[in-house]
């Protein structure tokens, strides 16, 4: 049986190289997948040459991914039309704020039998409220879309440094193939139902992350930033709880996607880092995104501006003071010691919903 199913990496970053690296090595053993996998390159000149060329030719991303070698069957490619056209698994992997753009561009395009699942950590404001990732594309595609999140910093993983990821997908069938494409020995999927719970996590700790690089770089210690982390997740759970309806299951903070990326995100990311950064030189975010990321882009200071645009528009930003400190740091030139300002906030009542005890593998049944 010749193989009916193709993959379609949207997005060659840091994490969209990694992540490409992943599913080119593994569609290998899956008869049902094609060996090619596209990858749509967003096209730039490096060093005078096009990054597509650079990857079909060196079989490495030299600017985003150096020193890793991508496997030969992963095919990049400069139209995004053209590396999604046929594809029955498109894999959505760029920073959150070019994503309408590229949807604007696929749609009509995309097969309409095929699947989508999200590894972008960021939501979006439209009229409707607070929007998350996997509904955007739903809508501009019309295909189920899953997500996957976790605590996954892609250098680390295209090391082959063991870690975990959650991927959140309704449908049993889609959740094993997806699962098939992912998982390693170094990288451990795990499948829950709670599609929205993975990816309010994902957006919501980058603002975190934030919080943590200013500890840094006001030269504070451990303890002071596991408060920060303590505070920080549970105005994550808060705000996901109201965004979601209470439709998010707690047991989805315990995975990979909730706990453990707050932590690995506040201690090794570029959110942390650039907010460390950011105190120390007085510099504003964008500024120092451009002169240290050498192309690569943040996601928390916009998620900051994000999440209090709502917050403050819908009148509950005093529920969310880390969140609400941190923007205003960001944002309207308070000092970066005004984030311990109202942080007594009670939370005790937050998780009233009991959590069902799951079951080991599949949790979450009821959307
Ligand atoms: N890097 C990580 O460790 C990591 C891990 C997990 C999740 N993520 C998430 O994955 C998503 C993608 O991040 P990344 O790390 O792969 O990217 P990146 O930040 O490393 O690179 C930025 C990418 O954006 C592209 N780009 C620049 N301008 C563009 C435009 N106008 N339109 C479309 N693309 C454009 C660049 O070509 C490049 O591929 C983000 O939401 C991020 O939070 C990243
Ligand atoms: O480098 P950051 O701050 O974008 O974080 C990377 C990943 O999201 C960590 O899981």
């Amino acid at each position: 049986m010749p193989p009916t199913k193709r993959v379609c990496v949207l997005g060659s970053g840091n994490w969209g190289s990694t992540a490409a690296r992943i599913i080119g090595n593994n569609v290998l053993r899956l008869p049902d997948f094609d060996d090619r996998v596209n990858i749509w390159v967003y096209e730039e000149l490096v060093n005078g040459r096009k990054l597509t060329e650079i990857i079909n030719t060196q079989h490495e991303n030299v600017k985003y991914l150096p020193g890793h070698r991508l496997p030969d069957n992963v095919t990049a490619v400069a139209d995004a039309r053209e590396a999604v056209r046929g594809a029955t698994h498109i894999v959505v992997v760029i920073p959150h704020q070019f994503v309408q753009d590229l949807l604007a561009t696929i749609r009509g395009t995309v097969d309409p039998g095929a699947r989508a699942i999200s590894l972008i950590k960021g939501i979006a404001i439209s009229s409707e409220g607070m929007t998350t990732m996997t509904q955007i594309i739903h809508r501009a595609l019309g295909i189920p879309v899953a997500s996957l999140s976790g605590a996954n910093i892609a250098d680390e993983i295209a090391e082959e440094k063991y870690c975990e990821t959650t991927i959140g997908c309704r449908d049993a069938a889609d959740a094993a193939a997806w699962r098939s494409l992912f998982d390693t020995s170094y990288f451990q999927v795990n499948c829950v139902a709670d599609v929205v719970g993975v990816e309010f996590c994902g957006a919501l700790k980058n603002v975190v992350a934030v919080g943590a690089g200013f500890i840094d770089g006001l030269g504070l210690g451990n303890n002071t930033k596991a408060a920060i982390i303590r505070i920080g997740f549970l105005e994550m759970r808060r705000l996901a709880m109201h965004l979601s309806g209470a439709q998010i299951q707690d047991a989805t903070f315990m995975e990979s996607c909730g706990m453990a990326d707050v932590i690995t995100t506040c201690y090794g990311g570029r959110n942390r880092r650039l907010a460390e950064e950011f105190v120390k030189t007085g510099k504003r975010m964008s500024q120092l995104e451009q002169e240290l990321l050498n192309g690569q882009k943040l996601q928390g200071y916009l998620t900051a501006g994000e999440v209090y645009s709502y917050i403050e528009s819908r009148g509950i930003a005093e529920h969310f003071p880390l969140f609400t400190n941190i923007y205003q740091i960001c944002y309207q030139g308070r000092h970066p010691r005004s984030i311990f300002d109202g942080l007594n906030v009670d939370f005790s009542r937050d998780a009233a919903t009991p959590t069902p005890t799951p079951a080991p593998n599949h949790h979450h049944h009821n959307h």
